[in-house]
Order: structure tokens, then sequence, then C-alpha cells
């Protein structure tokens, strides 16, 4: 069974050109951390049908037996575990290739991604130790929110355990882009699975920066202020689903597909596919910020090129400017309470 993940990526276009390779497909094991919990459950499902993985492995602190068993039904290729208390933690991440994070509280309404650092920081530095120690050569996707801190906080983990490859660690930010093509395609009338949208910057309000002047298709039918409202509603898509689940937490379904998304782009570049690119909040030298979300291309070893923004339009570039004092703010955040705890 194949999940069509995107338009000209299925992921069972990989198979078919490997038939005609000498190479196999390689064995890889992907772990979500988080897996029982709102995008950890649908993002376990989509993950079970990527015929590019052989064992999935799912971990909680609550729920994952049901979820293990639920999923194990399926009848697609990788053989699903469950693991539940912090003594098998060790266990779920042994032989990663790649481990997803969603594990962490969600927003509800009237609150920032940063109301959640108390919480969700403390959560991502216990579960990036254990990376450091039971897997330390996986590429790792963090969703946890502040993305913006979480992603340096990892990173100060992994260089303390002296584990750190920044080739290996990523910040999703793939649903930034598919809300841009989401609404860019709606907008000028474009089908939607020919359009593509890089988005740049961070992952939160106006550090989500997308850059719909290098958006293809391209059009003439919109004006400056329809560009802004596409940029508003980019940078608002987060809270908008927050304020229509009314209490009950954030976008799931769609990070789920996010996630996916990315994680099949991340297995595509392991496995040696060419020309995998993505947008990710990485360590880049793109602006003098240490971490950025741009594109990048994906390879063998994680990282393969971060690329640089390409041409901007002045409202991009004012975009640029007025974003890199919150985004700087973040990270140091997350840096700082990583050498404090
Ligand atoms: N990057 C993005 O674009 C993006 C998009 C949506 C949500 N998010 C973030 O993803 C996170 C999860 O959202 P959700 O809606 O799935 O929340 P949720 O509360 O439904 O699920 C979180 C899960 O994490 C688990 N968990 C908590 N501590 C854990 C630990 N130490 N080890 C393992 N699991 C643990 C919980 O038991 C729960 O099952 C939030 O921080 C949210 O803000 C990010
Ligand atoms: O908005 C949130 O809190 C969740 C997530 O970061 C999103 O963009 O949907």
């Amino acid at each position: 069974m194949a999940i069509a993940l995107r338009r000209g990526a299925t992921p069972c276009s990989l198979p078919l050109r490997r038939l005609f390779s000498s190479e196999p497909i390689p064995d890889r094991k992907v772990a979500i951390l988080g897996a029982a919990g709102g995008i950890g459950q649908p993002l376990s499902l989509l993950i079970k049908l990527i015929p590019l993985v052989s064992h999935l492995s799912l971990y909680d602190i609550a729920g994952t037996p049901g979820v293990a068993a639920d999923v194990s039904h399926i009848n697609s290729k990788a053989e699903v575990t469950g693991y539940q208390s912090e003594e098998q933690l060790g266990q779920a991440l042994e032989g990663s290739d790649l481990v997803i994070i969603p594990a962490g509280v969600p927003r509800k309404p009237g609150m920032t991604r940063d109301d959640l650092f108390n919480i969700n920081a403390g959560i991502v530095k216990s579960l990036c130790t254990a990376i450091a120690k039971y897997c330390p050569k996986a590429l790792v996707n963090i969703i946890s929110n502040p993305v913006n801190s979480t992603v340096p906080i990892a990173a100060e983990v992994f260089k303390k355990a002296g584990t750190y490859d920044e080739k290996r660690l990523f910040g999703v930010t793939t649903l930034d882009v598919i809300r841009a093509k989401t609404f860019y395609a709606a907008k000028a009338k474009l089908p939607v699975h020919e359009v593509n949208v890089p988005v740049v910057g961070g992952h939160a309000g106006i550090t989500i920066l997308p850059l719909f002047s290098q958006a293809t298709p391209g059009t003439n039918s919109l004006s400056d202020e329809d560009v802004k409202a596409l940029t508003k509603r980019t940078q608002d898509g987060g809270t908008e689903v927050v304020e229509a689940k009314a209490g009950k937490g954030s976008a799931t379904l769609s990070m789920a597909y996010a996630g996916a998304v990315f994680a099949d782009a991340c297995l595509k570049g392991l496995n040696g596919v060419s020309d995998i690119v993505e947008c990710s909040f990485v360590q880049s030298n793109v602006t003098e910020l240490p971490f950025f979300a741009s594109k990048v291309r994906l390879g063998k070893n994680g990282v393969e090129e971060v690329l640089g923004l390409g041409s901007l339009s002045e409202f991009e570039k004012q975009g640029l400017e007025s974003l890199k004092g919150e985004l700087k703010a973040s990270i140091w955040k997350g840096m700082k309470f990583a050498h404090e705890n």
C-alpha cells in the first residue's frame, strides 16, 4: 500500500526506480516520541504507510500500547513496536535512522507558542539527551513548540553530549509551506498540487516569512494587498486552528501530514535520492542568526546544502528585517535554558 504525499514525489516512485537499480532499499527505523498525542497518532498512521520504513517505533509516556496495536494491524511493510515507560525509551530509540518529536503541550486560545516554553523545553531536553545516548547518528525532526527555541535546545544538548552534527537536526516548518501553498493556490486560482511557495525565517508569528514573490507558478493576479493578506494568514495559520478548536489544542491533522511529508523527504535523502529540497529550520549561515528556516537540500547525511534566500521583494525584505529581533531572542532563550538546566 502506498500513500501519495505530494505530486511527483509519491513514496512508491522510489521502489519503482530501485527496480531498475542494483541497490536494495535499505531498512529504515523511524521513532516517534509523543506517538499517542494529537499529532502523534495520525503521524504514526501516515509513517506506517511510507514504504521506505521497515520499523516504526512508537514512544509516549501514556497510551502507546493502544496506538501501537491499532497501527500495527495495517498491512503495510513497517513492523510496529510500542514503548511507554521511560525505562523503555532506550529500546525505542536504538537503531533509529530518523526520530520525530511531537511530544509536548499544545496551545490554547490566547497563548503564544513561547507560552509553551516552560513545559516543552524540559521535555525536548530530556528526549534529546536520550537520543544522544541511544541513536546519536539519527536525523532528528523537532515538531514540539516553540520550534524557534526547541531546536537550539536540542543543538546544545547534543553539543554537551559530544554528538552534535548540524546536518542532522531539523525544526519542522513544513506546515507553514503547506499553508502558504494552499492559501496562495486558492487566491490565485491555480491547481494546488502544482503550487510551491518557500517559507523562511522561523515558526512563530512574524518570524514565519512566506516568499510569495518566488511562488511557482507565478501570477499577475495578486495585488500588494492580496500578498500582505496571504502573508498574514500564513503567519496566523496556527492561531486560526487554535481558535477554531476552542481549547481542544492546535493543528494535529495538517501537522501530521506535514510531518509525514518532511519525514518522507528525509528518508529519500538518506537513501540517496537526488534533488530532495524542503524548507526547514536548521543551523544556518543564510543570515547572521545561528538558526534559520530556508530551503535545504537533503542527502545521505541529512542537510547536504542550506540554500540561500534568492531575490526578495521590498515587502519580503522588510519582513526579513522585522523578524530578526524576535527570532534571535527565541534562539538565545533556548540556548540559555540548555546551558542552565
Ligand atoms: N512544528 C509545527 O508546525 C507544529 C504544529 C502543530 C503542533 N506543534 C506542537 O506539537 C506539540 C504536540 O502537539 P499535540 O497537539 O500532538 O499535543 P498533545 O497534547 O495532543 O500530544 C502530546 C503528546 O506528547 C506526550 N508527551 C508528553 N511528554 C512526553 C515525554 N516526556 N515523552 C514522550 N511523550 C510525551 C503526551 O503524552 C501526548 O501524548 C505541541 O508542542 C504543539 O505546539 C507543532
Ligand atoms: O499554532 C500552534 O500552536 C501549533 C503549530 O505551531 C501550528 O503552526 O499550527
